[in-house]
């Protein structure tokens, strides 16, 4: 699988008042790219554009796959919103997108991403059964079962405890080998892990960070790696 280089250059407003940019963000094609920002700045807003999906923004440039356009069929995306059907068990939810396709879903291998996201004994639950964290695990299975060269990730792993948060880390990067990721976060020490480009995006533009020396996925107690989170944090923390 080729993942394509993704680029958005443009900018965006929301009834008349700009909401960010200009910017020209380029994802890191075959790995990951992480996007930090304020509350508000838009980052969902870029994510849902490269979706392809409604916004509540006027985006004024180009979004291109290789330097042409991205299909719908290239890419996952998983919304901040897990966006479970309440009426399917939890197995029902992960095949729900081979469904809608109307082709066979592949069982075997949404009850093996169940079991990896840890969930095998809640399979034939209603998402209304599970704690936030477990329904946000089922959403991160569905969107792992899509197998796309382009994945789109809205704060994934915020609803998770600090240990399955690290082992959903862990699972995501493995199975995304490859792909092209664009990850939104809040969480800098998460950034500074799995990185292979990090920016903020600011309301007049973005900014590129340093990452840490290594290869992602690097070790939660590396010293360069939490040198980086930190610097990162200081970052946020000027421009607020
Ligand atoms: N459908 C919509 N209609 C109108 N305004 C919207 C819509 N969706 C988002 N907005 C506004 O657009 C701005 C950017 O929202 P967006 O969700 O992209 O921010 P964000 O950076 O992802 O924030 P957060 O970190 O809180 O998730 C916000 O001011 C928000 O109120």
């Amino acid at each position: 699988m080729s993942a394509p280089a993704i680029r958005v250059s443009g900018q965006a407003e929301i009834g008349g008042a700009p909401l960010f940019g200009p910017l020209d963000l380029t994802l890191e094609p075959g790995g990951w790219t992480c996007l930090l920002g304020p509350s508000g700045v838009g980052k969902s807003t870029i994510l849902r554009l490269i979706a392809g999906l409604d916004t509540g923004a006027t985006f004024t440039g180009q979004i291109t796959a290789n330097g042409g356009p991205l299909a719908p069929s290239q890419l996952a995306y998983m919304a901040q919103d897990d966006l479970l059907l309440p009426w399917r068990s939890v197995l029902g939810n992960v095949m729900l997108g081979a469904e809608l396709r109307g082709q066979k879903a592949e069982r075997a291998r949404a009850e093996k991403l169940l079991s990896d996201v840890g969930l095998t004994a809640h399979s034939d639950k209603r998402p209304a059964a599970l704690s936030g964290g477990q329904r946000q695990r089922v959403a991160l299975a569905r969107t792992l079962m899509e197998d796309r060269p382009v994945v789109l990730l809205d704060e994934p792993f915020s609803a998770l405890d600090a240990r399955t948060r690290a082992d959903m880390q862990d699972l995501a990067f493995g199975l995304l080998a490859g792909r092209s990721v664009l990850l939104v976060t809040h969480d800098p020490a998460e950034a500074a892990r799995l990185g292979h480009r990090i920016f903020v995006l600011e309301s007049h533009g973005l900014a590129q960070m340093p990452t840490p020396p290594g290869a992602p996925l690097r070790a939660v107690d590396d010293p360069a790696l939490l040198t980086a989170q930190a610097q990162l944090l200081q970052h946020l923390r000027r421009k607020a």
